[in-house]
Formats: C-alpha cells, structure tokens, sequence
C-alpha cells in the first residue's frame, strides 16, 4: 500500500509523515518511509555513490540546476527511491515523503512544459491516497526560519515577497490538481495532532477496504 504526502513548502509533510509512521507501527504494521533524498544512503543505493555530499550542499546544488536538469534529477533520485522495495507487499504500508507532486509544480513554474512535466509524473507508480496539505502562504512564511532560492521563485535576494507569490502559483496549481486527481485535501493550518487524527481516518478507511479484499 503506498500512501503519498504532498504540500507546498512548510505544509508539514514530514512532520505527518513521521506522526503517521509512529501510530501505525504502534498498530503492529510494517512501514516504511520513502524519500528522493534517501539516494544519499550508499548502503541502500549503491548505484548512486557518486553522490557524496552532505543533504543541505545537495539541496541548493539542485536547487541551483537550470532548464529541465532539476526535474530529471528530482525525478531520477524518486525513480530510484521506489524500485529498492517490494510495493506489491500488501503487508507493508510505504509512506511516500512528497512524492513527485510538489516538484512537478515547481518545474512547471520554472518553464517546464506542463504536458511534459503530466506525462513524466505519469510513470511513477499511483498512489493508493494521497494528502495534499494545504497551508497558505503566508502560514507557511511564518512558520518557516530561514529560505532559500528554490523556494523563493528563484529570487537570489529571497525577499519574503518572492517567496509569497511564488508558493501562491503553487497552491492554485496543487489545489488544482487535488480537484483533478482525487486528492483528499487536508488543511495545514490546525494543530499538528489534528491533521494527524483526519488522516489517520482516511486511512483506516483505505486499510479497512483492502481488508475486505483479500
Ligand atoms: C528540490 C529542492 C528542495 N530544496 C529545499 C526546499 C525545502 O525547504 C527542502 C525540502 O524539499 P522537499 O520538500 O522538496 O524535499 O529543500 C532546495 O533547496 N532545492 C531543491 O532543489
């Protein structure tokens, strides 16, 4: 079973997706996280030892790559990140961490083609749920330390206006998509045990259909 977590910058995926990981396992399910930025580990992925660097130094050399370099590679390290695992495994929940939706709206955002961008997502395994968080800009800006470039439109100057109206046409764009592709939609901007108690419903339900499945 594989469920995806999706949101704009400081939606909180990851803060989900570990509260989500913790009360599962606590159930006795075996879960597993699923990360692009997991091609760093050697161990599980030696075919990407030629990434040597530490995450943050990873993060802004990506977030630096022009034309349609990042997609590729954004979409590489997640390729790779699901092909280590059994997923047909019903036995195990994968938690996907983002997964390919934020990033195909960014690149989109970038100037990529948006047919091309659909039909590259396209190729990664569907999800059985996937989450978009949605939190509003101005949330996220205040929840958040520090920006950088990728996440600012690319504003060398990541003034907080930049960063405002770029995670504005990512919003427009992920709701879009959410009404499009079925996601369940959860608002980001109530208390973290919250969000978790809705989707840990929506869950149960998904756990509750494929028991009847089998
Ligand atoms: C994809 C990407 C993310 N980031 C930042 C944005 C987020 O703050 C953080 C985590 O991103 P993620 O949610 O896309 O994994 O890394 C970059 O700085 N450069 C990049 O190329």
């Amino acid at each position: 079973m594989l469920i995806a977590f999706s949101g704009c910058d400081g939606a909180g995926k990851s803060t989900q997706v570990h509260a989500v990981k913790r009360m599962l396992e606590e159930r006795g399910y075996q879960v597993q996280v699923l990360d692009k930025w997991d091609v760093r580990d050697h161990q599980k992925f030696p075919e990407c030892r030629m990434i040597n660097i530490e995450l943050e130094d990873l993060k802004n050399a990506v977030g630096e790559m022009e034309g349609p370099s990042r997609a590729l590679f954004l979409f590489w390290a997640i390729g790779i990140t699901m092909t280590r695992d059994d997923l047909d495994d019903r036995s195990k929940i994968y938690l996907l961490d983002g997964y390919w939706m934020k990033h195909a709206a960014v690149e989109i955002e970038y100037g990529c083609d948006p047919a091309w961008i659909e039909q590259t997502a396209r190729q990664f395994r569907p999800a059985d749920l996937t989450f978009y968080f949605d939190v509003t800009p101005e949330v996220a800006f205040e929840r958040k330390d520090d920006f950088n470039v990728y996440e600012c439109g690319r504003d060398p100057e990541c003034r907080p206006a930049s960063f405002l109206a770029h995670q504005t046409k990512l919003r427009a764009r992920m709701l879009d998509w959410s009404d499009r592709f079925g996601w369940q939609v959860v608002s980001s901007l109530q208390d973290q045990a919250e969000i978790t108690k809705q989707v840990m419903a929506q869950i149960d339900q998904l756990l509750a259909s494929a028991h009847e499945q089998v």
